[in-house]
């Protein structure tokens, strides 16, 4: 399992870098975001979140845990003016929930853990997991869109758990 860094690290404001090469080294960073997800749990983590900061995304929406997605080097479009609203939470912003208003349906293109490009429209809860994952490889947080009062209690309540754990 990897460390999850929390709010408000420094870390999490790194803009991560495309992925060169997809390697077998890449599919175990891979498979250990995806131990690391399920054991969360959460249904997303982006590379970011574990301190390593490539272009990578690993997401699983199912209920089985059995339909696990892979994100390489995502690019996306929003495909409408639209927003929809969604209570997001966050496995680096633990026990938070805020609504934040995203577009409603997007495109996405990116590599598969082959290195294959694919490309998948997005609506609904896969939309607003892949536009809150690909903020993190951008160094943004949910609690970004938030006012700024709202944001420093959230941060003054976490750094008081972190000194609490030592
Ligand atoms: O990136 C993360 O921290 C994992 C996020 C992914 C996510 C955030 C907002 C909206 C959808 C997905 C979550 O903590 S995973 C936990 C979860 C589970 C079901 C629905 C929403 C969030
Ligand atoms: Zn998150």
């Amino acid at each position: 399992k990897l460390e999850i860094l929390e709010f408000p690290d420094p870390r999490l404001r790194t803009v991560a870098k495309p992925v060169e090469k997809v390697d077998d080294e890449l599919r175990k960073l891979i498979d250990d975001m995806f131990e690391t997800m399920y054991d969360a749990p959460g249904i997303g983590l982006a590379a970011t979140q574990v301190d390593v900061h490539k272009r990578v995304i690993v997401m699983d929406l199912s209920d089985e845990k059995n339909e696990p997605q892979v994100f390489i080097n995502p690019e996306i479009t929003p495909l409408t003016e639209e927003l929809a609203p969604y209570e997001e939470g966050c496995l680096s912003v633990p026990g938070f929930y805020e609504k934040v208003k995203r577009p409603a349906r997007v495109m996405i293109k990116a590599l598969d853990r082959d290195g294959n490009a694919f490309e998948i429209e997005a609506d609904e809860l896969l939309a607003t997991c892949i536009q809150h994952e690909i903020d993190h490889l951008e160094g943004k947080l949910f609690v970004d869109y938030v006012s700024r009062l709202k944001r420093d209690r959230i941060k003054k309540k976490l750094e008081k758990v972190h000194r609490l754990q030592g």
